[in-house]
């Protein structure tokens, strides 16, 4: 029998329950109390305020800003503070421990490294380091009985005419770790096009990327990182949106972008609050990611920046849970699909949807 005492959908369960974060960045998810301190050991001196609390409240509210220019130039200190190897093994170690606390069990965490090259650190130290960061952390999280597999996204800014030197560096390190590349940046007037050089060389190397597209911008940025670029998922993708059409007697109206987004099942990365911090969708509530899911888009739940939303993978469930009334199903659904859409390789992906996920929400349900 199954379905006869279902553990209440509460955030301690849900923090229990075991989650997959595709869209996480690591400069975007620091403990305050790390940027205070490697602010203090590396002589940086720009920070708003060296209290733990205030400084987490200053990075929300900063980033609350209802732009996406205005919510990355909150990165400036984050980036500020990672530019030795020691910070860098150091922030990766604690967000492997932060996220396995919160029971991720696979993670795809990205970052640029070009934002990291302040004091002469070359890209492929940066990429070390932090490799040997996600190493360290995940040792420590297995000590204290948490099992999580990270595998690294390169970003390359969509600003900077780095792309395709980053995405050479990505297909470098493939093999310890460096599962796939992205994009990201200001999206309004950096068409994802300007990087096509670096996407014609990676679909040649069989690599995979992401692109955050429809985002801070419409269908023809989601479009050109498709039909142009060639990108697996999209990084946001909210604007999807645009192109499907609700009558007032609830008929739906896919358009043929909309459709073909469905169809071809492409994984929208979704990442509510800081869409709402950035004006991607007015509130939660009224976050497409509602209509997406009901209408079985390939939707994922995500983070984005755990220091600038003040968030967590079970915070953002929770409030899902609590805004669209969604129940283990829908968890597990979300979870599952997030799965699916990692870029490790198949046989894994299977292992750990059928040994970890299936009977995590089976426990829970039953
Ligand atoms: O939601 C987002 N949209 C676009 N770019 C972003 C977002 N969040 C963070 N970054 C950018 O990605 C860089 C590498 O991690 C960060 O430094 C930030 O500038
Ligand atoms: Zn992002």
């Amino acid at each position: 029998m199954s379905s006869m005492n279902p553990v209440p959908v509460t955030p301690e369960a849900i923090r229990s329950a075991p989650k997959v974060l595709l869209h996480d960045h690591l400069d975007g998810g620091l403990r305050p109390a790390t940027v205070i301190e490697l602010a203090e050991a590396n002589g940086y001196r720009e920070l708003p305020t060296s209290d733990v609390g205030e400084l987490g409240r200053w990075f929300s509210e900063a980033a609350d800003s209802g732009s996406l220019v205005r919510y990355l130039e909150t990165f400036a200190h984050t980036c500020g503070v990672m530019q030795s190897t020691d910070a860098l093994v150091r922030v990766a170690a604690e967000c492997a421990e932060d996220l396995a606390a919160d029971g991720v069990v696979y993670a795809e965490v990205r970052y640029a490294p070009e934002l990291f090259c302040e004091n002469g650190l070359s890209l492929d130290t940066i990429v070390e380091a932090v490799q040997e960061g996600f190493r360290v952390g995940t040792a420590r999280a297995l000590e204290s009985g948490r099992r999580i597999r990270i595998g690294t996204l390169l970003c390359a800014m969509r600003q900077n005419a780095r792309s395709l030197e980053i995405a050479e560096l990505a297909v470098r390190h493939r093999d310890t770790g460096v599962v796939g590349f992205d994009i990201a940046g200001p999206e309004a007037g950096f068409p994802p096009t300007r990087n096509l050089d670096a996407f014609e060389y990676l679909r040649q190397q069989n690599a995979h990327f992401t692109i955050h597209a429809g985002e801070a911008f419409g269908l023809p940025s989601i479009w050109e990182a498709l039909q142009h670029c060639g990108a697996e998922r999209l990084g946001h993708g909210v604007r999807i949106v645009d192109d499907i059409k609700v009558d007032d007697d609830g008929t739906v109206h896919l358009g043929r972008l909309a459709s073909y987004v469905r169809d071809r099942r492409i994984p929208l990365e979704m990442c509510p609050s800081s869409n709402v911090q950035t004006g991607a969708a007015p509130s939660i509530a009224e976050h497409p990611i509602g209509l997406l899911t009901k209408l079985r888009f390939r939707v994922t739940v995500n983070t984005d920046n755990r220091l600038m939303s003040g968030c967590s993978m079970s915070s953002e469930m929770a409030t899902l849970v609590d805004q669209f009334g969604y129940g283990w199903a829908d968890l597990q659904w979300f979870t599952i699909n997030a799965m699916k859409s990692a870029f490790i390789g198949f046989d894994e992906r299977l292992a750990i949807i059928n040994t970890i996920i299936k009977p995590g929400y089976a426990a829970l349900t039953s």
